[in-house]
């Protein structure tokens, strides 16, 4: 277990000499459901990208596998095992489908693997980047970051913007990627329903920090801590 922990200590790290994340500590075990939740502009893309090497690091460390990565470059820590979806989705307009997924292959990853998660894209793999939907764009990002076979991986608001079929799609798709229990998967989401319903432990983030860590459970039994820390949408 502990060769693919994923441990943060006092971490201060931001955009050039601003400091964006401050004194944050936080661990995630192999095979753990961690969602992230938070304000606009309280870090959580900034934690994300700092795990993945493109922050400045201002302090603390941060280590995986008992690696330090504190100076390891973003694409040695994605060959290690740290995968992130980005918010931005990840995707070259100009390849097709298929062109998107092989560019990113790696090991005895397989386009059967993508297609079986996501058919859609199968259908579509002919299909340009810039053709696809904003929900077909995300799975096309999604696939790639897993044709790199990551055990820890970083999914930034992927439910943003799309419909709520897609929605569905996707987090059942989180689901089946995290059921067998040997990759972490960390969702930073706005959508605070979905984040609880999936994971099992959650942080709130608020100005660069963690305000609330504990069980998911906790936060749907008592809404009022998701109010009180972050004021994001959930029914009382
Ligand atoms: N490239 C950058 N350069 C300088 N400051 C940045 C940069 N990206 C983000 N920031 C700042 O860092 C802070 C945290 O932003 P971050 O994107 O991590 O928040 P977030 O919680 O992910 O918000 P959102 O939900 O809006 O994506 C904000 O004040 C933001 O303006």
């Amino acid at each position: 277990m502990a060769d693919r922990l994923l441990e943060l200590g006092n971490v201060t790290a931001g955009y050039g000499p601003t400091h964006v994340l401050r004194d944050l500590s936080l661990s995630v075990a192999p095979g753990e459901r961690l969602a992230v939740i938070g304000r606009n502009g309280a870090g959580k893309t900034t934690l994300l990208n700092t795990i993945m090497g493109l922050t400045r690091l201002h302090g603390g460390h941060l280590r995986y596998g008992g690696r330090s990565l504190d100076r390891m470059a973003p694409h040695r820590r994605n060959g290690l095992g740290l995968g992130l979806v980005p918010q931005t989705r990840d995707i070259f307009p100009s390849l097709t489908v298929e062109e998107n997924l092989l560019s990113c292959l790696r090991g005895d990853a397989t386009l059967e693997e993508a297609y079986a998660l996501f058919p859609r894209l199968k259908e579509r793999r002919r299909n340009g980047g810039m053709q696809l939907s904003g929900g077909e764009q995300q799975m096309l990002s999604i696939a790639r970051t897993l044709m790199t076979r990551p055990e820890v991986l970083l999914l930034d608001e992927p439910l943003e913007g799309l419909a709520p079929v897609i929605c569905e799609q996707l987090m059942a798709v989180f689901e089946e990627l995290a059921k067998d229990g040997t990759r972490a998967v960390v969702l930073v989401e706005q959508h605070a329903e979905a984040a609880l319903a999936f994971a099992t432990r959650v942080i709130l983030m608020a100005n660069g920090t963690i305000v609330h860590e504990g069980p998911a459970g906790d936060l749907i039994a008592d809404k009022t801590l998701l109010h009180r820390h972050v004021g994001v949408g959930i029914d009382p």
